[in-house]
């Protein structure tokens, strides 16, 4: 018989798709995580926001295995990311989408052709179920009538819904996005973080953002965790931030420039540097 205690734990493992327990990078003796964890439910939109450079692209990277941790480690659908050998690696990563800030679509195809690519790279499926399926995907995204358009001649914002086009290509269970909203003008922004929420939902995914920009997470995500100097700060339900008296989420949701994040690098008091080179008073 299964205990109650037990019950809630596998309850809480199959409810949750992603999971990071106590993760800890470093990049050339530089501590970037010092002992993250968070989990992603199956299903929702999770934001993961911060300031540049406070790691958001280094744990998306454990995410998809191409970091190993320090220490702690990653859970993707059960299993621990950096225990899996290439083939693991190489089914588990069949199963996230992917949308970086650059696009990293192959600039002398087609649209069609780069939404085809992935299809044709990683499964035996016939042209034509192929052209299909294309065509679904652009559909999904409101390009379908772009698709024999070379990708250099679109702009930004359409440029970022084929690469959403290409990282569904394949259905995946999980898809990750890096800085989606990055130099979008705020039409394309809109479309964007929209796209983002209604492809969750009628696909069945389950999707990471990490961005900066916080009043778009917080219309799109459903939970938000906050990343600073390396652990997560904060986190909770994106409905209830605006008022959150939490400092760290203050200063974020009302974009203060002085804070728990703060103005001044970290340096000597002020008023030492200033009597430098003026003698002994
Ligand atoms: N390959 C690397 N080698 C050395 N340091 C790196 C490398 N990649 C990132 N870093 C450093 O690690 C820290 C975290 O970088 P990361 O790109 O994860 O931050 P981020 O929050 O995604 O920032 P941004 O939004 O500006 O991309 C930064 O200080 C960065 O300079």
């Amino acid at each position: 018989m299964t205990r109650p205690d037990q019950r809630s734990e596998a309850d809480r493992a199959s409810s949750t798709l992603l999971e990071v327990e106590d993760l800890h990078f470093a990049f050339d003796g530089k501590a970037v995580l010092k002992g993250v964890s968070l989990a992603i439910p199956r299903g929702k939109v999770v934001a993961i926001l911060g300031v540049s450079g406070c790691g958001k692209t280094t744990l998306l990277r454990h995410f998809g295995g191409q970091l190993q941790p320090a220490r702690g480690r990653v859970r993707f659908d059960g299993q621990v990311v950096h225990e899996l050998d290439n083939a693991g690696l190489y089914a588990m990563r069949r199963k996230m989408g992917m949308m970086f800030q650059v696009s990293g679509l192959f600039s002398d195809l087609s649209v069609f052709d780069n939404i085809a690519y992935p299809m044709r790279e990683h499964t035996d499926l016939p042209e034509d179920v192929i052209h299909d399926l294309v065509l679904m995907k652009l559909h999904a995204v409101g390009l379908r009538g772009a698709c024999a358009l070379r990708t250099r001649e679109l702009s930004g914002g359409m440029e970022r819904r084929v690469a959403l086009a290409r990282a569904i290509a394949l259905d995946p269970m999980l898809i990750m996005y890096d800085e989606p909203f990055a130099g979008l003008d705020p039409i394309s922004l809109n479309t964007i973080g929209d796209l983002i929420r209604r492809l969750n939902d009628a696909l069945g995914l389950t999707s990471i953002f990490v961005t900066y920009d916080v009043s778009e997470s917080l219309k799109v995500a459903d939970y938000v965790y906050f990343l600073h100097e390396g652990v997560v700060v904060a986190e909770g339900e994106a409905a209830g931030m605006i008022d959150s008296d939490d400092p760290f989420v203050r200063q974020f949701v009302h974009a203060e420039p002085d804070g728990p994040v703060r103005f001044q690098y970290p340096s000597r008091p002020y008023r030492d540097e200033l009597e430098l080179g003026t003698g002994d008073r």
